[in-house]
């Protein structure tokens, strides 16, 4: 019996979405899985086929690229930012859909911001440099984890590259969106090598995509 495949999972919103899905496909996750409490981070499933790994979304995209992980489901946004070589991202799942803007301050942009320079707080430093440089604007990018939207306020950075979804964040912090980067949803990913070796990997990612289409 080979190990199983190590399937890795975001361990916040994308995973209400994606459990049914996974399902459909065979993966299963034992009860524990579904247990706040249960402090494990591997899981077996009802198959010996799989076990599921709960991680921090960019990190799926780490343990997939390096094939720590087989298989497993991760924003498109997430993809674009590490562009990993060995990250294969074949089926667009359709769950967990919204898009990765800049935003400003309704009030107008805070001048710490010239003309051919802008200073953006966000999560996603590589597509921010990438989408200004393509304007002609270099962007310098002060990395956070999460709560961007409060950065403007307290003068930490003009405008921020965040995701938006209802527009609800933005809004209630002062914010505007004034322009979009990319839209995003929620992908299968495979690494490349277990791709080509494992046949049940090839086979996961045919259900996959028989199940998105
Ligand atoms: N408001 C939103 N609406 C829809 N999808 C979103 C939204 N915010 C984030 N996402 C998607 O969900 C992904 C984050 O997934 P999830 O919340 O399951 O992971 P996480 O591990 O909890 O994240 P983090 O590491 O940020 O805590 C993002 O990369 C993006 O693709
Ligand atoms: O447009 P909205 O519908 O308001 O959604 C956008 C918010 O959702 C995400 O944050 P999340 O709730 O995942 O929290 P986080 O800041 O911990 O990433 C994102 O980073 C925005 O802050």
């Amino acid at each position: 019996m080979p190990a199983p495949l190590t399937f890795a999972v975001p361990k916040g919103r994308i995973l209400d979405e994606a459990l049914p899905l996974m399902a459909r496909a065979g993966v299963v996750p034992e009860a524990g899985f579904h247990d706040k409490s249960d402090r494990r981070l591997a899981f077996g499933c009802t198959s010996e086929d799989y076990r599921v790994i709960r991680v921090r979304a960019f990190d799926v995209a780490t343990f997939v690229a390096h094939g720590a992980a087989q298989v497993g489901i991760v924003g498109s946004d997430v993809i674009e930012e590490f562009d990993y070589s060995d990250l294969y991202a074949p089926v667009d799942l359709g769950i967990g859909r919204c898009r990765l803007s800049v935003a400003e301050p309704a009030a107008g942009a805070a001048s710490i911001d010239g003309a051919s320079h802008v200073r953006v707080a966000t999560k996603y430093p590589g597509l921010t440099r990438q989408y200004f440089e393509a304007r002609g604007v270099q962007a310098e990018c002060v990395k956070l984890n999460g709560a961007m939207e409060i950065a403007p306020a307290l003068g930490l950075a003009g405008r921020i590259v965040d995701l938006v979804e209802s527009g609800r964040t933005l809004v209630e912090n002062g914010l505007v969106e004034t322009a979009t980067v990319m839209e995003v949803s929620a992908r299968l990913i495979a690494n490349r090598a277990a791709l080509k070796t494992d046949p049940r990997v090839s086979a996961l990612v045919e259900r996959f995509r028989e199940l998105a289409a």
